[in-house]
């Protein structure tokens, strides 16, 4: 058992591992997010959701690293990740972005297998533990059965589910997902976000998602973080906190708020007609 399966290492739910302090971050010298702060609760599921174009990508790739800050810092652990060497940090923390480049005809396996890499080094080759994580990640994400295919052949919603596999074969204590449920058919957007509720709840990991589905994303995040213009307007933690009136200020429609028929949570119906725009 790898010491991230073992379900005594779930921390407390006031733990914060990863966070953002008054960060600035954008593309050539316009800032796309100004004064955003973040703590990422560790071992919870943390869903960024937000209007396209608000930033919850950028706010990604800043925490992530994939992107280096204007102003403003992200730690881990305390430390500042732009300044953590490349690998010790991507065995801490792992990143799905949005439009991962996919190097031309790779297996699954060996695509997979890629989340490995920061596990080795000139004196610890390829094992048979690195073998079992790539398996396991395979099968947790039903990946397993097109091992041998070129991810060139899958389809949309199978080849992401072979990067997530990837990302899950890292075992990294965070995992940061950019639209993990894009392309997924209904089964399988519910069976990878079980898996991503699962590896928090059991396995201690910490999950941020940015996700597109608001009611997906209260029913399975512990937290709902809600971005416009770059900046955080709101944060709904637990998510049956969110309400109308946040969603009206975000999105800019109006929503109906009804029970959940068997949890009682809030599910939001978006009112034909509703632009409040
Ligand atoms: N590589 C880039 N170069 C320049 N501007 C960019 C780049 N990527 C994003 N932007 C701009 O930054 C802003 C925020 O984009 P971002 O992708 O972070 O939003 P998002 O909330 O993730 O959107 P979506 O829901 O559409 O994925 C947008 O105005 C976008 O045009």
């Amino acid at each position: 058992m790898s010491p991230l399966s073992n379900p005594s290492l779930v921390p407390p739910p006031d733990v914060i591992r990863l966070a953002a302090e008054d960060l600035a971050a954008g593309y050539g010298r316009h800032a796309v997010l100004d004064g955003v702060s973040l703590d990422v609760a560790a071992g919870r599921f943390t869903a960024l959701v937000g209007p396209n174009g608000s930033g919850k990508s950028t706010l990604l790739s800043a925490m992530s690293r994939l992107l280096a800050p204007m102003r403003g810092v992200v730690t881990l652990d305390g430390k500042a990740i732009h300044r953590m060497p490349t690998k010790a940090l991507a065995r801490e923390l792992g990143i799905l972005p949005q439009n991962p480049l996919q190097p031309e005809g790779l297996s699954v396996f060996d695509l997979v297998s890629r989340g490995r890499y920061p596990h080795q080094g000139l004196l610890r080759q390829w094992s048979d533990a690195d073998e079992a994580a790539v398996e396991r990640a395979m099968r947790l994400t039903g990946t397993l059965e097109f091992a041998r295919r070129p991810v060139d052949d899958l389809s949309g919603g199978q080849r992401q589910r072979c990067w997530i596999a990837m990302a899950i074969a890292q075992e990294t204590q965070t995992i940061l997902l950019d639209e993990p449920t894009a392309f997924l058919d209904l089964r399988y957007q519910v069976e990878i976000l079980d898996l991503l509720h699962d590896l928090t709840l059991n396995h201690g990991r910490t999950i941020v998602a940015v996700l597109h589905d608001l009611n997906l994303a209260v029913s399975y995040a512990d937290t709902v973080v809600f971005l416009k213009d770059g900046a955080i307007r709101g944060t709904a933690s637990p998510p049956a906190d969110c309400t109308p009136a946040l969603i009206r200020d975000v999105f800019g429609i109006e929503v109906l708020m009804v029970p959940h028929p068997e949890t009682g949570g809030p599910v939001f119906i978006p009112r034909r007609g509703g632009d409040t725009a």
